[in-house]
């Protein structure tokens, strides 16, 4: 017997699948209001092909409110069973997916899609508004240990592998599951049919892990001081005590804007909210974020860096240009004024590195012009005013250029140590200083979009249910081969920034 001929029939995943949100249509039955196509599929399908149909087509629906979803699956032709070889079991693959109620029959969704409730809101408590492309949207708070936020957790978990590169569902039903915060963001909509009534419409989501803090006690002052130093040895585990108002570390775990309504500045709205959110949550010593990719970097490098510059103290971190260099080479320890950067960023609760980074990034727009590197590639061999004729720069402002850059070469070699470490001498240094080029021609990216950002927040009405302060901002690519970390920790080497 012939072997099948495989490529007529086989499709590739990311173009078969088709997501699409929608709602009740004025005359019955479903609407789509949004469709869109996953970026990744490679977890779920060897090379991303789907083996066995023709003209295949999978329909996951969604309903845009509660996010009830449906499987749908059409072909024209479907691979019959020889030797061995048969069609994938598509219903079975989404099955680790999706929950059941997903492969219900379609005339199920389309009346469960009909009957939502007019009054219908999202689970857990609304925890901030704000107002974007003249559309009003709102970010929900609950805790996974509530019933309707796992279950629609449960719901939405099919983004995190199509969106997310290396990207892993949370277990739902885990011991823990209540150190698990979600924030589900929606608009809402006039109704087609009904331009009085507003419906809520699922934009993203992100789910956020509370880390405790145990200290090795340090002996207070006073017997009142010291909330955060809490020694597992401390706690008497026979007398009750609330758990959530221990020291944590936040994390940001998974953050998704589906694709419909993305590059629209919602993404960097939803960070602020969450950032602000744990600003202002008394038990949070620091908000991390876990393994960020490039695109949230640069949505979270913008919003931290604008936060950053409301504050006084931030602003007043500067060069010390009086300080002399060592002859034996050693970096001096206060080119800026340590103590009060790290009391900014605890104040700010922002980890070691991201702040630090943030920092410099702020310390090299404050460099005078002429020295002040800019948009260029250092690659390429151009200065770092680029192809321009640049200013000449005096000794005074070369020697600031030059401490601004001890800043990031000491920060850079003692994140890349081990790698650097394993290089001869001279090698380090070429890489050490090639590697401060490509972060001064990052930060010069971000800058620049940074001063480019036209802030269209100021003149949309918001609130939310804390103190209504924002650090929103916008997003981009990054550029750097370099560093990743498990922040609050020592990095290990991965594709990120250094
Ligand atoms: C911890 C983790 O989970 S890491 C994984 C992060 N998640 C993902 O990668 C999943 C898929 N991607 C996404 O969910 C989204 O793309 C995110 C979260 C990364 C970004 O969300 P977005 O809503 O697109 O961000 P936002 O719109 O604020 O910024 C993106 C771009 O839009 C631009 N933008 C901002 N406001 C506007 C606006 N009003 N109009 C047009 N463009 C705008 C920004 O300048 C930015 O441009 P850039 O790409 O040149 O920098």
């Amino acid at each position: 017997m012939s072997e099948p001929e495989t490529d007529a029939w086989s499709a590739p995943s990311n173009e078969a699948i088709v997501l699409s949100l929608v709602a009740p249509a004025a005359a019955g039955g479903v609407k789509p209001i949004a469709s869109f196509k996953p970026k990744y599929t490679y977890t779920i399908f060897d090379d991303e092909q789907i083996f066995g149909y023709q003209d295949l087509r999978v329909n996951i629906q969604f309903n845009a409110s509660d996010m009830r979803p449906h499987f749908g699956l059409n072909y024209s032709k479907k691979f019959k069973p020889t030797g061995g070889t048969e069609a994938t079991n598509l219903k079975e693959v989404f099955s680790e997916y999706l929950p059941e109620v997903a492969f219900q029959k379609q005339k199920e969704f389309t009346a469960a899609v009909e009957r939502t409730r007019a009054d219908w809101t999202p689970p857990g408590k609304l925890a901030a508004t704000f107002t974007k492309g003249g559309i009003a949207h709102e970010v929900w708070k609950g805790n996974l240990a509530d019933p309707a936020v796992k279950q629609l957790l449960n719901r939405i978990q099919v983004f995190v592998p199509l969106y997310i590169e290396g990207g892993t569902c949370i277990d739902v039903d885990e011991p823990e599951s209540d150190r698990w915060t979600v924030f589900f963001l929606y608009q809402k909509r006039p109704v087609a049919h009904e331009p009085e009534r507003l419906s809520y419409v699922f934009v993203g989501y992100s789910t956020v892990y509370r880390f405790f803090l145990f200290h090795i006690p340090t002996p207070p002052a006073s017997p009142s001081e010291n909330k955060s130093d809490v020694s597992v040895d401390q706690l008497d585990f026979n007398q009750e005590f609330d758990l959530s108002s221990l020291p944590c570390r936040t994390r940001i775990s998974q953050f998704i804007v589906l694709p419909r309504f993305q590059q629209k500045g919602i993404g960097s709205k939803f960070y602020s909210i969450l950032f602000q959110e744990y600003l202002n949550h008394t038990s949070t010593v620091e908000i991390t974020v876990e393994d960020p990719n490039e695109a949230f970097d640069d949505m979270r490098d913008l919003a931290d860096l604008q936060f950053l510059r409301q504050l006084p103290e931030f602003n007043a971190l500067h060069i010390d240009t009086a300080i002399k260099l060592d002859k034996d080479g050693i970096v001096p320890r206060n080119i800026f004024d340590k103590a009060a950067a790290e009391a900014v960023r605890r104040k700010a609760k922002i980890a070691p590195r991201q702040f630090y980074r943030v920092l410099e990034m702020h310390l090299m727009s404050r460099l005078p012009e002429p020295v002040r590197p800019g948009i260029v590639d250092p690659e390429a061999g151009e200065n770092r005013k680029g192809k321009g004729v640049a200013a000449k720069p005096t000794k005074e402002q070369e020697y600031e250029y030059k401490l601004w850059q001890l800043i990031a070469k000491k920060r850079v070699y003692r994140h890349n140590k081990e790698l650097l470490g394993q290089l001869e001498v001279p090698e380090r240094i070429a890489k050490l200083e090639e590697t401060v080029a490509n972060v001064a021609f990052d930060y010069a990216r971000l800058l620049d979009k940074a001063a480019r950002r036209v802030d269209e927040e100021d003149e949309e009405n918001e609130t939310s249910d804390g103190d209504a302060v924002e650090a929103g901002s916008k997003s981009g690519k990054r550029k750097a081969d370099e560093a990743a970390e498990v922040e609050g920790e020592e990095p290990a080497i991965k594709k990120r920034k250094a």
